[in-house]
């Protein structure tokens, strides 16, 4: 089983996250997951902060010689901003007179939307400062720095994945688009909205001008794509096996996500049932899928096609045309406390459900193959494919073939 934590509050002075469950012998490189960290950054709409601080990469333990050694791996970004919050986020106790002012000052007005209000409640503090530095997406980095360990691995297995975005607000990519396959993703990252069709792309670039001049936000809708996958992981026998059932659970794990569908997902509910399922036919003697609606899982096991899974991300709460709430100090009617915030970060939502996908995917492997070196991993996951009779073999969908497709 892969088990990870992450620690850390947005203002601090550093991210930590540990993995512990992956193989030995996995490439792991600081540049590959600093190219995934530098990722997470990306979008148009994204606010100040992005392009001032930057994420200091380090890893603590698990890795020798660009190797993962079995052990527990130890991440570490540390955080450029942190000189400037030294004072406010002190571990050490501080003189309030000398946090009253400026950024020490009590965030008395909770955004509606945002985790502040509840936040106090419940953990019994009395302004949001507290809350916010955790429930804060800063967090995704140490995820999406995980994600990029579990991706080398699932590469070692032949498991490539992308990510795209579908939908800024309103706007829509057609559904009769070719999908994206992982040798796009200079491509993708390289359009303002991480967005695959072109003129879909320019005017999600005007939704967002649009929602910045109102001084207003944005939400949308993410879609990762997993190539490679072998039928099998995940299983119908227990609902928390559901390989279906984990990947919902970590795509709302990420924050702002509201709604999450696999394949066609509500569509399908619209569908007559003749309409809706993937036809089993015979191709040169080997089973195929007529389509691909399900999205890569039946039965809670994936079935070996494209994984297709979309997450659907609420507008940023910290709305810069602030939302009434209720200043819990004086207990009047006053604007949400507004500093600074993204417009949109649904391109970089795209990189951490990648991430959260990976994740998902390298502990779903583990499950049914094992292994405490990767080629171990391999062999296993070989045997298993080579075991299955023929009359029962389907094509695996690599991102190879899919290129060749579209
Ligand atoms: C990549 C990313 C960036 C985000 N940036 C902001 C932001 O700048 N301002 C904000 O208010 N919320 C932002 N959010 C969303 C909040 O973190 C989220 O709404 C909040 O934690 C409350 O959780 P909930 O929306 O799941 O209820 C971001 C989320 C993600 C995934
Ligand atoms: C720092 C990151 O995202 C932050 C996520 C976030 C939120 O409320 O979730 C609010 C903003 O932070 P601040 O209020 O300090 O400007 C974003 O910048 C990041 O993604 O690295």
């Amino acid at each position: 089983m892969l088990r990870w934590l992450t620690a850390g509050e947005s203002h601090g002075p550093e991210l930590v996250a540990i993995l512990e469950g992956l193989p030995a012998g996995i490439p792991v490189s600081l540049d590959a997951i600093r190219a995934d960290l530098a990722r997470r950054k990306l979008g148009y709409g994204r606010g100040a902060r992005m392009k001032f601080e930057q994420d200091e990469l380090a890893i603590s333990g698990g890795v020798r010689h660009g190797e993962s050694l079995g052990s527990p791996i130890a991440l570490r970004i540390g955080n450029t901003e942190w000189p400037k919050w030294q004072e406010v986020m002190s571990p050490e106790p501080i003189d309030p007179e000398k946090l009253g002012r400026g950024r020490g000052a009590p965030l008395t007005r909770p955004r509606p939307g945002h985790a502040d209000l509840v936040g106090m409640q419940k953990y019994d503090f009395d302004e949001a400062r507290p809350v916010l530095e955790r429930a804060s997406a800063r967090e995704t980095a140490a995820r999406v720095a995980l994600g990029a360990v579990a991706r080398g691995f699932l590469e070692e297995l032949g498991i490539r994945l992308v990510s795209h975005t579908i939908a800024i607000g309103p706007v829509r990519v057609p559904e009769d688009r070719p999908l994206p396959v992982p040798d796009d993703v200079d491509r993708l990252d390289a359009d303002p909205l991480r967005c695959f069709d072109e003129e879909t792309s320019s005017r999600m670039v005007a939704e967002v001008d649009s929602a910045h001049k109102d001084g207003d936000t944005l939400g949308g809708v993410v879609e990762v794509l997993a190539y490679g996958v072998p039928p099998g992981l995940g299983s119908y026998v227990h609902w928390d096996r559901r390989l279906d059932a984990q990947l919902a659970a970590a795509l709302m794990g990420i924050q702002a996500i509201k709604g999450v569908e696999v394949g066609d997902g509500f569509t399908t509910t619209t569908r007559r049932g003749s309409a809706a399922h993937d036809e089993l036919h015979l191709s040169d003697g080997r089973i195929v899928r007529a389509s691909d609606r399900a999205g890569g899982t039946e039965g809670g096991m994936s079935t070996g096609t494209v994984l297709r899974v979309r997450a659907g991300m609420k507008p940023i709460a910290t709305v810069p045309r602030a939302l009434p709430t209720i200043d819990v100090a004086t207990g009047e009617a006053a604007p949400a406390h507004h500093q600074r915030s993204d417009v949109c970060a649904v391109p970089a939502a795209g990189v951490v459900a990648e991430a959260m996908v990976a994740l998902t995917l390298a502990n779903a492997v583990l499950e049914k193959f094992g292994g405490d070196s990767v080629g171990e991993t391999r062999r296993n996951l070989e045997s298993y494919l080579a075991s299955i009779p023929e009359a029962l073999r389907t094509e695996i969908a690599s991102a190879d073939t899919a290129a060749d497709r579209v």
